[in-house]
């Protein structure tokens, strides 16, 4: 396939499993999508679907013993599975950056956070501490940091949430990754800063040409911020399509009742809004067949030997359900409110 026209990330039938129950345990099975250039893709599923792992197993970053990641991951061609890690890390940082929940993850505590960005830069380019300090300050006013200079000269704890969210975008950035994978950004702020950081990761496709991978459990997030989504429940794939299908058809019932967990923006609110009962398998005790069935509205016997494969229903739409595929498509929907087209 011609270089310009691969996607950046293309990953097929990602697997990861690990030792127990006298064998091996898939955390993740059969994973596949794929994101272009200049793309935000959605990773999205409750708790415990499988969002990290899949995200941690491209970054070469499970360090569980005996775990096993097998299928192909491939970043502008070149195969991470099996990558050394001396060229995984290479990658890291350079090219692919990753961002996580709560900064003080990515920030040491003694060190100002403008040193910080400072070092990032140097480790991966020859420049003066002066040269580096400029592209710090710079990188910070890029983010929407107020009085970049002064605030490089902080300490982490002592910047609100939101601007030491903003300061590790800007050390992600540093390096000026084309792949930017984004673990729950914005769970931890409230809905101003949220919509924000939102808005900078959506301006990081044309100022600075980076892809995002955003993985989040927030439907919403997903409605505002990525043009295709991908659907993880109990580590398996659910549902994928570009996102505004997913919200006005949505093929497998878990999509469906994850939208119906989102407040709507205008209009009446409920007084509760439905909440999906009951709780995913965890990994050593997924049911046989569908994973979601035992939670499932529309579960019926066929669904319960084996889980459904995941098949086509069109215009880039997969889902892994047997309701399409007897032509009982779920009720059609009103798109949800909030979301950008
Ligand atoms: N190193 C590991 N060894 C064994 N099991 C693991 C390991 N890492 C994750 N798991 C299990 O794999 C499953 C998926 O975890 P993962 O962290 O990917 O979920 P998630 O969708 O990112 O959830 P959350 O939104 O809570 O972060 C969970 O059941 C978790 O307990």
């Amino acid at each position: 396939m011609p270089a310009d026209r691969m996607p950046l990330l293309d990953v097929r039938d990602l697997c990861v499993s690990v030792p127990g129950n006298g064998g091996m345990i898939p955390l993740v099975e059969n994973v596949s999508f794929c994101v272009n250039e200049a793309e935000i893709v959605g990773l999205v599923g409750e708790s415990g679907s499988g969002k990290s792992v899949t995200a941690m197993a491209l970054m070469g970053l499970i360090d569980s013993p005996g775990v096993q990641v097998r299928g192909s991951a491939r970043f502008r061609g070149q195969e991470l599975v099996g990558m050394p890690a001396k060229a995984l890390r290479t990658l890291r940082g350079r090219d692919i950056a990753m961002i996580f929940q709560d900064p003080m993850t990515a920030f040491t505590p003694v060190y100002t956070i403008g040193w910080q960005i400072d070092e990032q830069i140097r480790a991966h380019e020859r420049l003066t501490r002066r040269a580096a300090r400029a592209r710090t300050v710079q990188l910070l006013a890029e983010m929407g940091v107020p009085d970049p200079a002064r605030t490089a000269q902080r300490y982490p704890h002592q910047l609100s949430g939101g601007l030491r969210q903003r300061a590790m975008i800007a050390m992600a950035l540093s390096c000026r990754p084309t792949l930017l994978i984004a673990d729950e950004p914005t769970t931890a702020l409230d809905v101003t800063v949220q919509a924000q950081i939102l808005d900078l990761l959506r301006g990081l496709r044309h100022s600075h040409g980076s892809s995002v991978l955003l993985i989040t459990h927030d439907m919403g997030v997903v409605a505002q911020t990525c043009s295709r989504t991908l659907v993880l429940y109990s580590g398996r794939m659910a549902e994928s399509g570009p996102t505004t299908t997913l919200f006005a058809r949505p093929a497998h019932p878990y999509t469906a009742a994850l939208l119906d967990s989102i407040p709507p923006l205008y209009g009446s609110r409920p007084h509760r809004l439905p909440a999906i009962a009951g709780v995913p398998p965890t990994p050593r005790e997924r049911p046989a067949g569908c994973a979601f069935g035992p939670r499932c509205a529309y579960v019926h016997a066929t669904c319960l030997p084996a889980p459904p494969a995941l098949a086509p229903i069109g215009a880039g739409q997969l889902a892994a359900c047997v309701l399409p595929a007897e032509g009982t498509p779920l009720p059609p929907r009103t798109i949800a409110q909030g979301m950008q087209p």
